[in-house]
């Protein structure tokens, strides 16, 4: 991420990607010497003490010095514009001079900085290793080659460097002979190298990689990059600006955990700070980064308004819970600065406060679907229906009846029921509607409200003050335009547009209300919506046709690939779970995770089956008890119902293992080891997880299968629901991951290997 924003003294002093790692590696004194040389440096770097001079034969290389024994070495952009590429010690600065290498990529035209003998004595001196144990949870064994065959010998040294390979690294990866070294080589190497070099060796075809990899970051149009041009090429590269004294001390102790906030990958940097012409989307699979350029996108639009004190960026998502992990994460990556002109609320919340404004005192309790369900249960029971069942009913009801703002009898005969699989008389409807009356009533007898009920009326409240709004800009413009201020008639309150920009994460969930609401709370214009959501993670029966709501993104959609969570090994499992099935692309069309991938290894995911519940909560409590070396939190366990929270919790204690529930509100206390149902997963992420109770009967849930005789839609949507769920759990695992089933494993983890108990 660039900025050529110049500090007072015209000096501007950079971190290239990969020079912090190799920053903090070094001894903490120094550390603390590197933060006491930038601050000086971004004063005067011509001050004497740095001796700042050019390296012998590299005009561009320059080295100064940061303390007795190490340098610093920088890359002169241009005029005081300075490129931090390394911190060295002096006895190994001038030692292999013409082994530094740097350079613009003809092909990225990022800068790019390589240490070649530190790569080699590093990389192809690693021994190859031992063949890995055959127990499952070894790290994965790829196919390997005969000891003496080279990795990349069938691509020449130009097809190499036409994928955008650094050119002075292509003889080493030519040498190459083994996983180690590859994955050796992809932690020196420039971050594009290593993403091609590992998808080709995934046996990814060449010119899928040249699709895939390459061309996203290619420069644009056929001209190549201009090798003189750095301050052009700076700005294509993923460096960052120190502006403070706090902002490298700020890379370098976050480490990992706080890159997303600098270096945004080439694909992600374009889409945050592109002009769109109307609502945008960015899809992707897990991991890829979608909530993070969601949070940048709203940084930079907030740092595109004119001064002010209003709210004008709405940034919301699906539940509390990600809408109080939004609000830390934009503090910390924009500070209150951002966060003062950006309202952070999740759907239901801001629906509810619509409805609020318009009838206040009104005090109707909020329930969700589920709690919607037992209600209609209690219905037919209390009227002794037989003919409909609650599920059909309450679907009914959400998907066509609110979904389609159905207000009357005669409206409910009329209105189409496209993709509802089982189909309804006229003698149907007239009991269906009858039935939805006596559902409407008994909630307002008990003073109960759904949420569906609220972002529906919500959706119609906006959507009529958005008509006012347009009617007085109408009248205002036959009169010969007045400012652009808009009076409600009588009242005296300002009319206008609630926001001028939203931004929504997780956006496969929201339902069809939600997307009118929002719809009507920005006016149709560039920039107005930009959305961020995967359609493999919807784990909520939602499923809507954005353009037929208004929010139209055609020609304005994107995706990313290259997941920054999850390792390799856990990725293809969890892609395996969701074999065989179509996504859509939240706008009628189909979608899927081509391309997508992940340059972090481990270990291959761990499968366990357990005779029975019992016996598998003691494979959990033993694998938590292996997991020892991390902090428990660092640790979750994913089950599918709350009574197998209740069981893993109370077996944990038991075994003096602290652990703490997630609830709908987050997990309950900071310390011990997460638990929680599948629902509670969505958006979060762990070091390790462990998914137990992937069982049949239980993963899809058994009343599941009963959709199949009866209505064949709905059964091809919860069983996708249900892979979906497993899907979003598996990913949320960054280093290690294991499932566990007691008696017959779930069919959704055949393609993983795991064979039928039953004959
Ligand atoms: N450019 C980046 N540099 C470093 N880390 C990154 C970068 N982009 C994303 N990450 C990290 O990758 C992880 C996943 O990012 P994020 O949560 O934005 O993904 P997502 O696509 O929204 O995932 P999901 O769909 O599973 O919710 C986070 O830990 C994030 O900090």
């Amino acid at each position: 991420m660039t900025s050529t924003g110049k500090p007072a003294t015209g000096v501007t002093l950079r971190l290239l990607d990969k020079a912090d790692r190799e920053i903090v590696k070094l001894d903490r004194a120094i550390v603390g010497a590197v933060y006491k040389f930038q601050h000086e440096f971004r004063k005067n770097p011509e001050a004497g003490g740095f001796d700042l001079k050019p390296l012998k034969g590299h005009e561009r290389l320059w080295s100064a010095r940061v303390n007795r024994e190490y340098r610093a070495l920088l890359l002169r952009l241009g005029g005081n514009d300075w490129l931090l590429v390394s911190v060295k010690h002096r006895g190994h600065v001038h030692r292999n001079l013409d082994r530094l290498a740097y350079g613009i990529n003809q092909v990225t035209g990022a800068i790019e900085y390589v240490d070649l003998q530190v790569v080699e004595e590093d990389v192809l001196r690693r021994e190859a290793p031992a063949r890995p144990s055959e127990s499952s949870s070894a790290p994965e064994p790829a196919p390997r080659p005969a000891a003496v065959e080279t990795l990349f010998g069938q691509y020449s040294a130009e097809r190499l460097a036409d994928l955008g390979v650094a050119e002075p690294l292509i003889p080493i990866v030519l040498k190459l002979t083994t996983d180690d070294e590859l994955l050796g080589l992809a932690e020196y190497a420039p971050r594009h190298t290593g993403e091609v070099l590992l998808r080709l060796r995934d046996g990814v075809p060449y010119e899928q990689v040249m699709e895939e990899v390459t061309e996203p970051v290619a420069v644009e149009g056929a001209e190549k990059a201009d090798p003189e041009d750095w301050q052009a090429a700076v700005d294509r590269s993923q460096a960052v600006v120190i502006t403070d004294d706090e902002s490298l001390q700020s890379i370098l102790e976050e480490g990992d955990f706080g890159r997303w906030k600098v270096f945004l990958h080439p694909t992600q940097e374009k889409l945050v700070h592109r002009s769109y012409s109307g609502p945008a989307r960015v899809g992707g699979g897990p991991g890829t980064g979608k909530t993070i350029v969601a949070l940048h996108r709203v940084k930079y639009l907030v740092d595109q308004l004119p001064p002010g004190h209003s709210k004008p960026v709405l940034l919301t998502t699906f539940n509390k819970n990600l809408a109080a992990d939004l609000r830390t994460r934009l503090i910390s990556l924009g500070g209150p600065e951002t966060l003062a002109r950006v309202d952070i609320m999740h759907v239901d919340q801001l629906a509810t406060r619509v409805v609020s404004e318009s009838a206040p005192g009104n005090n109707k309790r909020r329930i969700d679907d589920t709690q919607a369900l037992r209600e209609w249960r209690q219905l037919l029971v209390e009227a002794g229906e037989s003919r409909w069942d609650a599920e059909f009913l309450s679907d009914e009801w959400n998907q066509v009846i609110l979904g389609q703002a159905v207000a009357s009898r005669a409206d409910y005969f009329r209105v189409r029921r496209a993709g509802r699989g089982r189909s309804v008389s006229r003698a149907d409807r007239a009991e269906i509607w009858q039935l939805a009356e006596r559902f409407t009533q008994r909630l307002e007898v008990k003073g109960l409200e759904t949420h569906r009920q609220v972002a529906e009326r919500a959706a119609q409240l906006e959507i009529a003050r958005k008509a006012k709004i347009e009617e007085r800009r109408r009248q205002q413009e036959q009169r010969g335009g007045l400012d652009n201020i808009h009076v409600e008639s009588g009242s005296g309150a300002w009319l206008r547009y609630r926001y001028r920009h939203i931004v929504v994460d997780e956006a496969q969930d929201l339902g069809a209300a939600h997307w009118k609401m929002l719809r009507a709370m920005v006016p149709q214009d560039a920039n107005d919506i930009f959305l961020v959501g995967d359609t493999h993670q919807r784990i909520y029966d939602n499923q809507v046709t954005l353009g037929s709501l208004g929010v139209n993104i055609r020609g304005r959609s994107a995706r990313l690939t290259l997941s920054y969570r999850t390792t390799r090994e856990i990725l293809r499992a969890a892609i395996g779970v969701l074999e065989g099935t179509d996504y859509d692309d939240l706008d009628g069309g189909t979608e899927d995770l081509a391309g997508y991938r992940s340059v972090l290894h481990g270990f291959r995911p761990s499968l366990r089956g357990a005779e029975s519940w019992d016996e598998e909560l003691d494979l959990v409590v033993e694998q938590v008890q292996a997991w020892h070396d991390i902090p428990r939190e660092s640790v979750a366990i994913c089950v599918p119902t709350n009574e197998k929270v209740d069981d893993v919790v109370s077996r944990l204690g038991r075994r003096g293992i602290m652990s703490t529930k997630i609830t709908s509100e987050g997990p309950r206390r900071d310390e011990g080891v997460h638990v929680g149902t599948m629902y509670r997963f969505k958006g979060l992420e762990y070091r390790r997880m462990i998914i137990a109770g992937v069982s049949e009967g239980l993963v899809p849930r058994s009343s599941v299968d009963a959709w199949s005789q009866t209505d064949r839609a709905r059964y091809k949507r919860e069983l996708q629901r249900a892979r979906s769920l497993l899907f979003v759990a598996a990913t949320r695992a960054r280093d290690a991951l294991t499932i566990s089933w007691n008696g017959e494993p779930s069919r959704f983890l055949r393609p993983l290997g795991v064979r039928s108990t039953l004959r």
